[in-house]
């Protein structure tokens, strides 16, 4: 179904016993997108994964991958995953897994361009025990390409990998985004989510509670610092929307809750030697908007 969305999520909710983890969620990604699944510990992101892969029964809710049931669009292989608690028979080799996969689906992805794409050269000969944590989420990769997955869901799929290794994959991802895949991940590496998604969805307590480019939800946090140095007798009274006012030797920091408004009254004052904005890091405004949510309003 070429037009549906890559994934289409509508009222989902994920109860466990004692638990709400996912409550009334909606979330549509067009094909191509990649989108970063962020938010704290504990809250819904597994699941909502779990769910869009059928590995869980929605207490409510429809979701379509790629316009299919999750259990049709798994079987036919057009969803690949990693995720956090991936297994693997231990005692086989990488190679031999690997076949055993690649066979199970009706396309499968060459050999030799799954081994160099998902940065496994080496380790095919093998048992999958004597994997470091980096290289077994290499070969989780590689599974979860095997059968050329137009949607790859990706369960924070660096979290043992070192920083070259991090770098190798995320170069991975962008190549597979730029081929028209649509990469779906959960992690809590905010830098690596700013510089790869074109989307960030921020879950709290269950609930979607930002949803949007990496610059987008970064502006929703008000709160940037402006930092110039002051010539003498600069005047630093009565600046709209300064929330607060440092000086070190001659540099001047402010925070504005409008950095625009600020600037401009700063700049009809004068020049602005050694000028600095900075805006809110994806992490300042996910802690913050996480921070904002009160724990239990989705109930
Ligand atoms: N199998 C389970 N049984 C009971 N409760 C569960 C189960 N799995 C998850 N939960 C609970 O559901 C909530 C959401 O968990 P989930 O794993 O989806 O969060 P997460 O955002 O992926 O967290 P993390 O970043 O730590 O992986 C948490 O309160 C968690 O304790």
């Amino acid at each position: 179904m070429p037009d549906s969305p890559a994934l289409d999520v509508r009222g989902l909710t994920v109860r466990y016993v004692g638990t709400v983890a996912v409550h009334d969620l909606d979330l549509t990604i067009p094909a191509g997108q990649t989108v970063a699944l962020l938010g704290a510990n504990g809250a819904g992101k597994s699941s909502v994964v779990n769910a869009v892969l059928g590995l869980i029964t929605p207490a409510a809710g429809a979701v379509r991958v790629l316009g299919r049931t999750p259990h049709d669009a798994v079987r036919s292989g057009c969803v690949g995953a990693m995720l956090q608690h991936g297994g693997l028979p231990g005692e086989a080799r990488v190679g031999e897994v690997l076949d055993l996969v690649r066979r199970s689906y009706p396309t499968s992805w060459p050999l030799d361009d799954l081994v160099v794409t998902a940065g496994i050269d080496g380790l095919l000969a093998r048992p999958v025990d004597a994997l470091s944590g980096g290289q077994r989420q290499r070969v989780l990769l590689a599974l979860a390409l095997a059968g050329a997955p137009p949607l790859l869901l990706l369960d924070e799929p660096t979290s043992a990998m070192d920083v070259e290794g991090r770098r190798a994959f995320w170069t991975t991802m962008r190549g597979l985004a730029g081929g028209g895949h649509t990469v779906v991940f959960a992690t809590h590496h905010l830098e690596e989510a700013d510089a790869v998604a074109d989307r960030v969805v921020v879950v709290a307590d269950g609930l979607v509670v930002a949803d949007g480019s990496t610059a987008q939800v970064k502006a929703r946090v008000a709160g940037r610092t402006i930092a110039f140095t002051a010539t003498p007798g600069r005047r630093l009274e009565g600046l709209p929307a300064v929330t607060g006012v440092t000086r070190q030797g001659t540099t001047v920091t402010l925070a504005t809750a409008d950095a625009d408004a600020t600037l401009r009254a700063l700049l009809a004052d004068g020049g602005l030697p050694d000028l600095e904005v900075r805006g809110a890091t994806l992490e300042d405004a996910v802690l913050s908007i996480v921070r904002d949510h009160p724990i239990g309003a989705a109930r």
